[in-house]
């Protein structure tokens, strides 16, 4: 049974700190536990990719040690710098904390979840109402939010941009964005995108990877502009599923490729391309191996939800394959749990 009340606690798991360490100048993902284990593992990678010289090694030990104690620190700086937010932040446009109003969401994004949350809804009948853009990868498109949403909340993203207040990174290889949840932008407009209209379409397109089971996520806008990111190495999330929703703004390049799953048996699978439609968003699964290429021109602003399941990773880490090593964090953590979420107790009123 339920036991209401009492916030459950989210865990991430250790490998965090040693696992999947991005060498961006060697466009590399490392295991990182010191320096003649990297040396064991990577030297001959890391030499054809140009790392040459002993003060070229120097420097990499030097960022990685520095990377592992960003991670360490991350999750107690990203609260402190929610707090701050939240007590000294004037919002540009406060109308996008409100609670997630249906106006917001496109009419088609709203009859798709009403859809699949009806008693007769079925995959076949879900399928008609997305456009497939691969059948094999299993990615989908459809419009979430409207035009008017996309803009509003690009203009509140850039002026919390232009403020002095401190901004965490989005991921450990984007560097520009936002973080939803240090604006206060979880409670009123992520998690009831979640709970309200995503997990009933998850359910349907991919029942075995959690789709209905989501309980927390990890929401984040992308940017890309010249002088800053350009675009995005290939890698795979540390997500059950993900939503990927274009909110603008004018721009060239910038398409996002999907090549096969991670750590599915390499058969020859063909790139998928997918271009940037404003206010739609992209369903796929977090494994699905992608990046995005170059940006041309202009700003690219994307919402990614990564979009967890505490059931399905409690047994098996994404990022570092093995029964995860729980260490408690803020927040929704990196979406692992040390019990099971509760199960809700349906009461039938007669
Ligand atoms: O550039 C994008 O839109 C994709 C971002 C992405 O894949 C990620 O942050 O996980
Ligand atoms: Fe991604």
């Amino acid at each position: 049974m339920a036991t209401a009340g009492a916030p459950r606690r989210f865990c991430r798991c250790a490998c965090f700190c040693t696992e999947n360490l991005f060498v961006a100048r060697y466009g590399l993902h490392v295991r990182f536990q010191g320096r003649q284990q990297l040396l064991r593992d990577y030297g001959p990678v890391l030499r054809s990719r140009g790392c040459l010289s002993s003060d070229d090694f120097q420097q990499l030990l030097a960022e990685l040690e520095q990377e592992v104690e960003r991670r360490r620190r991350l999750g107690q700086e990203s609260a402190a710098r929610k707090a701050l937010i939240a007590s000294s932040y004037r919002p540009a446009r406060p109308d996008v904390y409100a609670p997630l109003q249906d106006a917001v969401l496109a009419p088609e994004f709203r009859a798709t979840a009403e859809y699949s949350a009806s008693p007769n809804a079925d995959l076949g009948g879900l399928l008609q109402k997305l456009e497939t853009l691969s059948e094999e990868k299993r990615i989908y498109r459809l419009p979430v939010f409207t035009a008017a949403f996309c803009g509003a909340l690009l203009e509140e993203l850039g002026h919390f941009e232009q403020s002095d207040l401190p901004k965490g990174r989005p991921n450990t290889m984007n560097n520009h964005g936002v973080l939803l949840h240090e604006l206060g932008l979880d409670e009123p407009l992520v998690t009831p995108l979640r709970e309200r209209f995503l997990q009933p379409l998850m359910a349907l397109l991919y029942p075995e990877y959690g789709g209905a089971l989501l309980d927390s996520h990890r929401a984040f806008v992308v940017k890309y502009a010249p002088g800053q990111d350009r675009e995005l190495a290939c890698h795979y999330d540390n997500a059950e599923l993900t939503l990927n929703v274009a909110l603008g703004k004018a721009f060239t390049g910038g398409a996002l490729y999907f090549g096969g799953f991670f750590q599915a048996p390499a058969v020859l699978t063909e790139t998928l391309e997918v271009e940037h439609v404003v206010g739609q968003g992209i369903l796929h699964r977090g494994g699905q191996l992608h990046g995005a290429r170059p940006l041309g021109s202009g700003e690219r602003w994307n919402l990614v939800v990564w979009l967890r399941a505490s059931t399905v990773r409690n047994r098996l880490c994404p990022m570092c394959c093995r029964p995860p090593c729980l260490v408690d964090d803020e927040g929704f953590g990196d979406g692992f749990t040390r019990e099971e979420p509760p199960t809700v107790d349906v009461c039938t009123l007669t």
